[in-house]
């Protein structure tokens, strides 16, 4: 027995050093050594790197080709380093790249299988061309309302504190922040967060996006094997949380459609969408196509639960993130928020009667939130699985064309794009200069990607941009974030993480301005 075990791990072992770790060899790709099993993971499982200085670090060690191979463990992945190549993939082509791999996670829970981000191909076309309309920027607009709100609640929770400085954790504050906007824009309701930290609402969102321990393990189980997936029973959406989330969405819908109430929401959107799509009347599809198909899709209580699920899975976390690198930058950039608050003030508007438009006009609050886009990009990585046979031709002169077989992962590293020293000048320093409407002309294409690339970009880049922006407007002209004694600076990385966390968390100061 023992004779036999120790021939299969040594079989395991020479087929995976001579066939499986050569997969990218054979195609001709470069690639690095690799520990059967561990893969190009090393830095990050046995030194503990988070995951995106891992990529960067492979990222960095091919400096001179436009993609090179690794491994995700077992898992072979093309990582593209050459923007020109972001593009082909993710637009050019994108047919041929429709799906991303999160969609082999085995959740049979139809909350889960629905939403945006897991459908594949067709059904994904399809569902994504009914929701487009509702994130455009009329649609936006309509809302600004609720988001100025909103985004004062931030102001009148800070002002609650006695003192002229208040101290504050600001993830924790703008995680709260982002799922009360969430609360009120995709489900209707008021949830205050921030001034109760038990919200039932906010506490149910939680073990969404809560992906710690276990739940982690679990997960990274699920999505590098089938096999896994199924022994580890992995579900995103619990029964409870399924359960809670549909509730809400039936009694708002039925609210709604009895009583006539036409609130600016995305509820209000998604439900004009459900009869939109029944009705065949549909005139805004600009970034993806309508199909035929698209005459018989069902959009019911079940979807539009699942999307919004969807927009809370992928607007939370992202967004407070975010927000927390702003406030990070302009606490240890003092000149860089004296510069935004004249802006600010200097513009005459109005707090309680801002306007959509008013806010898209500040050139420099534009220029410091993508500068923190691009140094702290919240989403430091996305993926594209090839669905159709694609062949990367060469360019260069060490180069053969690539045949990327269907089912082949391709890696989109936004984090090491942003921080290429070949793109941009000093990557590590935060200059939102390089964002001016002159510098802006210099910037290569594809090199900045923040919302990812293409038709399936992020769907509410519009929409976090404009939650970043009014948060900011209402907390600089109230207060002066500073440094304090708990403030981790420079940042510090969590350990073996997958997101762009902070180790110590993120305490700042918030001064009041006089006269406010
Ligand atoms: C600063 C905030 C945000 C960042 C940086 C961000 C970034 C991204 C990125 C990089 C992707 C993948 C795009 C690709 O693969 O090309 C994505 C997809 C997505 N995001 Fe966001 N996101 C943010 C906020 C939000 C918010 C607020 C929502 C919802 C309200 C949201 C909903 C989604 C959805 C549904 C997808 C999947 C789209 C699809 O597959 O068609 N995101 N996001």
């Amino acid at each position: 027995m023992l004779e036999t075990l120790i021939l299969l791990f040594v079989l395991t072992i020479l087929y995976s050093i001579f066939i499986h770790y050569k997969y990218w060899e054979k195609k001709g790709v470069r690639q690095g050594f690799v520990i059967p099993l561990i893969g190009d993971t090393f830095n990050t499982l046995i030194r503990g790197h988070p995951v995106y200085i891992t990529i960067q670090m492979l990222y960095n060690k091919f400096s001179d080709v436009r993609y090179c191979g690794l491994y995700e463990n077992t898992l072979p992945v093309l990582l593209i380093r050459d923007p020109e190549l972001i593009h082909q993939i993710g637009i050019k082509y994108s047919d041929h790249f429709v799906n991303r791999r999160m969609l082999q996670i085995r959740d049979e829970n139809p909350l889960w299988k629905k939403n945006l981000n897991n459908l594949k191909g067709q059904e994904w076309k399809d569902k994504r061309a009914i929701l487009t309309p509702t994130f455009t920027g009329s649609k936006i607009r309509k809302m600004f309302v609720i988001l100025n709100l909103g985004a004062k609640n931030i102001v009148d929770y800070l002002k609650k504190n006695p003192g002229e400085l208040v101290e504050v954790e600001v993830k924790d504050m703008f995680t709260r922040y982002a799922s009360d906007m969430i609360a009120s824009v995709f489900f209707g309701i008021q949830s205050d967060s921030l001034t109760d930290p038990e919200d039932e609402f906010f506490m149910k969102g939680r073990k969404i996006t809560q992906f710690s321990g276990m739940k982690y393990l679990k997960y990274k189980a699920s999505l590098t094997n089938a096999l896994l997936a199924k022994m580890v029973n992995y579900s995103i959406f619990d029964e409870e949380v399924s359960s809670y989330f549909m509730k809400i969405m039936k009694d708002l819908i039925e609210y709604r459609d009895k009583n006539n109430i036409d609130r600016p929401d995305m509820i209000t959107l998604l439900m004009q969408s459900r009869k939109r799509n029944k009705t065949k009347e549909f005139t805004e599809m600009k970034e993806t196509q309508l199909t035929e198909s698209q005459e018989k899709i069902d959009f019911s209580l079940e979807d539009i639960t699942s999307q919004a699920l969807m927009f809370y899975l992928g607007g939370i976390d992202t967004t407070s993130t975010a927000l927390s690198f702003m406030a990070y930058e302009l606490a240890v950039n003092p000149d860089i928020q004296r510069r935004l608050f004249e802006e600010l003030t200097e513009n005459g508007i109005q707090n309680d009667n801002m306007t959509y438009d008013e806010l898209s006009k500040l050139s420099y609050l534009d220029m410091v939130t993508s500068e923190t886009l691009r140094k702290w990009p919240p989403a430091h990585n996305t993926d594209r699985i090839c669905t159709k046979p694609h062949t990367i031709e060469p360019k260069n002169p060490n180069e053969k064309p690539v045949n990327l077989e269907i089912g082949d992962i391709v890696w989109l590293p936004i984090w090491s794009i942003h921080r290429d020293h070949k793109h941009w000048e000093n990557p590590e320093n935060f200059d939102p200069e390089r964002f001016s409407l002159e510098n802006k002309k210099k910037i290569i294409p594809y090199s900045y990607i923040p919302f990812g690339v293409g038709p399936r970009n992020c769907i509410a880049f519009r929409f976090a941009l404009m939650e970043i922006k009014i948060a900011f407007y209402h907390i600089i002209t109230n207060f002066e974030i500073v440094p304090t004694n708990r403030s981790s600076i420079p940042f510090k990385s969590k350990k073996r993480i997958v997101s762009l966390t902070s180790h110590d968390e993120f305490w700042f100061g918030f001064k009041k301005r006089s006269g406010v």
